[in-house]
Parts: C-alpha cells; structure tokens; sequence
C-alpha cells in the first residue's frame, strides 16, 4: 500500500559500482526512493531541496571526508539517521562516528541482511517521529482532516474524536493496527475508515479467525498450489494476495492458534509468506489489522499469545470504549438506528420518547452497539403508530439486567443492618419497595418515567405510590 511517510534513502559513495550494486539491493528490498550520490560535497544541498529519510555514508571519500560531513549533518538534520560505512580495521573512528551522533555503523564488506534489518530499524523510527510530530499538531488543533471517512460511525463523543485524529495519523502508515474493545463496539467500522482514510488502491478483505485450525489458516490466509495436498485439485488464492495494495482484517485475533501465531509472526517479519505447496516464498504489501476483545497482554501472562506476535501487531492500537462509557452517544445511535430501521421496513419513523436515551443510559450494554441496536430494530418491528412505547425496551432490558450504576440487590445492603428486626437482618416488604423505589429514581436521575421502566410499572402507578401517605397500605 502506499505508504504516507516516504522514506527517500541517500547512498553517498564515491565509487559508481557501490552505489549501483547497493541501490539494486535496497530496491529489491521494497525500497522505492533510492538516490545516489558520488560527490560528498553536494549532500548539503541535496538535503536544503528535498526531503530524506536515511543516508547511508561511505567514510572515505576524496573532497569532504565523511566524518566531516557526519558532523555537519548531525549539527544541520540531526532527525536524519545516518549509517556509516567503514573499512576493516577503522572500528576506532566508527567509535568516534557514534559519538558524533551516527546512527549505527558496518564494516566492509557489508553483509546485506545485516544491513537491510538496520535500515528498517531506522525506517521505524523515522515512521514513528513523523507520527508524533503529526499526532501532537492534530491534537493541538481538535481537527479531523478527513471527517467523510467516519461517516459510518455515529458518535459525538470526545473519546471516540480523539480515536480518530489517531487513525488519521497512523492510516499512511504500513505498520500493523491493534483494535480492542468489548464485542459490537464498532471494531470493524473503526477498521474500515481506516481503510478509507489510507486511501489505498486495494481492497479490504475481513475475516475471522475464530475456530479456524492451523491448517485452515494457513488455507484461507496463504492459499494452496494444486496438488499440495488430496483435494487440491485447484490452485487457489489466499485473502492475503487478494488484499495486495489494501488491508487484511483479521478479526478474533485471540482465538488464533499457536501454530498459526507462528505464520502470521512471520509474515508480519518479512512480508512474504509461503502459499501450501509452494517452494518459493510471495512477497505482500498488505496491510494488516486485526481486533479482539479479548485481554490480549493477559493471554500474553499466561503463554497463550506470542509476547513478539503481540508487540509486532502493537505497533499502533486503539481502544474502543464500551457504549456505557459514552452514553452521550445513546441519542445520536438510537436516531441513527430508527431511521434505518423505518428503512428497512419500509416504514415511517416513529416519535421517540425523549426520557428513552435516559432509560437506555442506566442499561450496562454488555453487546454495546450490535445491543442497541438490535432493540431498536425490534421495537421498531412492534410499533404501530405514533409515540413510541419504551415497553419493548423495558423487556429487552429486563431479559438480560445488567444496571450500569448498582449490582443486583447491592440497595438493600444498608437495609439489612438498620433493618433492627431482631428476627433477623430482613427488611420489610414495605421498607424493600421503598428502598427499591428509590434507588431506581437515583439510577434514572430522578426522572419518575425512566424509574417506572426500570420498576415494569406505569409511571401513574409510581407516582401513586410515591404520594402514598403513611399507614396507606
Ligand atoms: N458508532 C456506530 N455507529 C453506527 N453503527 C455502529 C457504530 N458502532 C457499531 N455499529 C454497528 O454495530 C454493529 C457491530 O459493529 P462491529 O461489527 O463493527 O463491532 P465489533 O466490535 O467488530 O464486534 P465483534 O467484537 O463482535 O466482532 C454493526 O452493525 C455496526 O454497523
């Protein structure tokens, strides 16, 4: 994919045939921006035109010595690494070279995966400034560059904005994303936009990695030659080639298998991958982004993920947060939802209540979002005309109670030390509907519709029973 941090590399050797010779490597390595130049005198103003992400120096060289110009560089581009190169038996002036702010140093001759593995490192490195430098403006300023890619993602929350401006950030990027969050959070929304955002010419390919044995795997990730195993009887083409250009999304990375974390360490090391059946390795240029919502630094604990899988897949991550962590979304999802609901139903949107939000705010939404909106398009299904009733709410609710601001009973704790019934500790019937009551106006805000809700009794009968005068049965 193309990547929104070039990396120009300068080789500056006096000899022509080096420079050829190390320029066809790093080319083949997937290096695109190779320049050369011969005459050291020039880097200076090469460097004043244009921009350069690593110089790799010769040390000796007619006209300005390389270690003069290691200095003038390190005083002039200090954010530019620089390798020196070296003859055998000079490590003492590589030592120097260090100390003048080099940022490694060979001997020659240069052993190239030695070499490449080096430059990579300072690539990294150079990616992860020009994020920070990018993310601390784009924070400064609260801005989105690119709001139509997160058209999909209904949300006002601060959190969620901030998420983006990262996305923004790390979408020119090839590295690897990491999304967690609980189940129906949005992970694979996120995934997308940033799709959209890198603006990549392939596709995005999704998957989902639950329950797929290693032989799966490697199946449906690298695809098989004909004939490497019985029933092979076709070639066939993994996800991986068919995401060249664009982005692998693995979902339920958590789940995946030992042998298969292997596979997928190595393709994340060396952007090849080796198809079933096949003797010689493909490269790829996809991007991969996985999602989980399990606890994957816990499994990392207990040794069932790769601590170096985890750390390569790392390089950038999100956290989505749960629904109830930003109810302020809840009356932006529910419109949203409704009006795709009366959509898909063909049908006219219904007038929502407007203590729903509220209700549906003291619900703790372990599905987060595919829960929400699961219930609006059942309430949806119900309704007939008019109002909107929050009774099919109440029950959805009611099916899987979870309040988000009390454990179950947790109200009545108080209740049973002051209840002074030297019977025992239990309260009344009276005192536990009182106590019940509310507590249920404390979770709504004090909102008497939201609290009958919760109660599954009209807001009349509530309020009945909150005029209910003493000795009133
Ligand atoms: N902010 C949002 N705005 C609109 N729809 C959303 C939003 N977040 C999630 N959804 C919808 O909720 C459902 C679940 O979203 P998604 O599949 O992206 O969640 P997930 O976190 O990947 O879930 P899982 O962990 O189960 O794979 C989808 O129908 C998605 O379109």
């Amino acid at each position: 994919m193309t990547d929104q941090h070039p990396f120009p590399i300068l080789l500056v050797d006096d000899e022509e045939e080096i420079l050829f010779t190390a320029s066809i490597t790093l080319r083949a390595a997937g290096f695109t921006q190779v320049m050369t130049e011969s005459n050291s005198r020039r880097v200076m103003d090469i460097l004043s035109r244009q921009e350069v992400g690593l110089i790799l120096l010769d040390l000796y060289m007619p006209h300005l010595p390389g270690y003069e110009l290691l200095r003038e560089l390190s005083a002039n581009y200090p954010q530019i690494p620089v390798i020196v190169v070296t003859a055998a038996n000079e490590v003492g002036m590589a030592v120097e070279c260090m100390k003048a702010g080099a940022f490694d140093y060979f001997v020659k001759p240069v052993e190239p995966q030695r070499l490449l593995a080096t430059i990579k490192r300072a690539q990294e490195m150079y990616v992860l400034r020009s994020e920070v430098r990018s993310l601390k403006s784009h924070l400064l300023t609260d801005r989105l560059d690119n709001e139509e890619a997160f058209a999909p993602i209904m949300t006002c929350n601060r959190k969620m904005r901030a998420i983006f401006q990262y996305l923004e950030v790390v979408a020119g990027s090839s590295q690897p994303l990491l999304i967690t969050g609980e189940t129906g959070v949005g992970k694979e929304l996120v995934a997308r936009s940033l799709h959209t955002l890198s603006k990549c010419k392939g596709p995005f390919v999704a998957v989902n990695i639950a329950g797929l044995d290693d032989m799966v795997f490697s199946d449906t990730l690298f695809g098989h030659r004909r004939g490497a195993f019985t029933g092979a009887d076709q070639h066939r083409e993994g996800l991986i080639t068919k995401a060249a250009n664009g982005i692998l999304f693995l979902d339920e990375i958590g789940d995946l298998q030992p042998s298969s974390q292997v596979k997928l360490l190595r393709l994340l090391q060396e952007q090849e991958y080796y198809p079933l059946g096949a003797d010689t390795p493909t490269r790829t240029n996809a991007r991969i982004v996985v999602a989980t919502n399990r606890d994957l630094k816990a499994m990392m604990a207990e040794g069932s993920f790769r601590k170096d899988l985890y750390y390569r897949l790392s390089a950038h991550q999100v956290l989505i947060p749960p629904l109830r962590e930003r109810t302020d979304d809840i009356p932006l999802l529910v419109e949203h939802f409704f009006a795709e609901a009366a959509a898909s139903l063909s049908r006219q949107k219904p007038t929502v209540p407007p203590e729903l939000a509220c209700y549906l705010a003291t619900h703790a939404f372990p599905g987060n979002i595919r829960e929400l909106r699961a219930m609006v398009f059942d309430a949806m299904a119900r309704h007939d005309k008019g109002v909107l009733s929050l009774s099919s709410f109440r029950e959805a609710i009611g099916a899987s109670r979870v309040p988000v601001k009390a454990t179950p009973l947790s109200f009545l704790e108080g209740l049973r030390d002051t209840s002074g019934h030297g019977g025992g500790t239990m309260p009344t019937l009276k005192e536990a509907e009182d106590a019940l009551i509310a507590h249920s106006l404390r979770i709504a805000n004090g909102n008497q519709g939201i609290a009958a809700a919760h109660l599954g009794i009209t807001r009349q009968a509530l309020n009945k029973r909150l005029n209910r005068k003493p000795g009133d049965e």
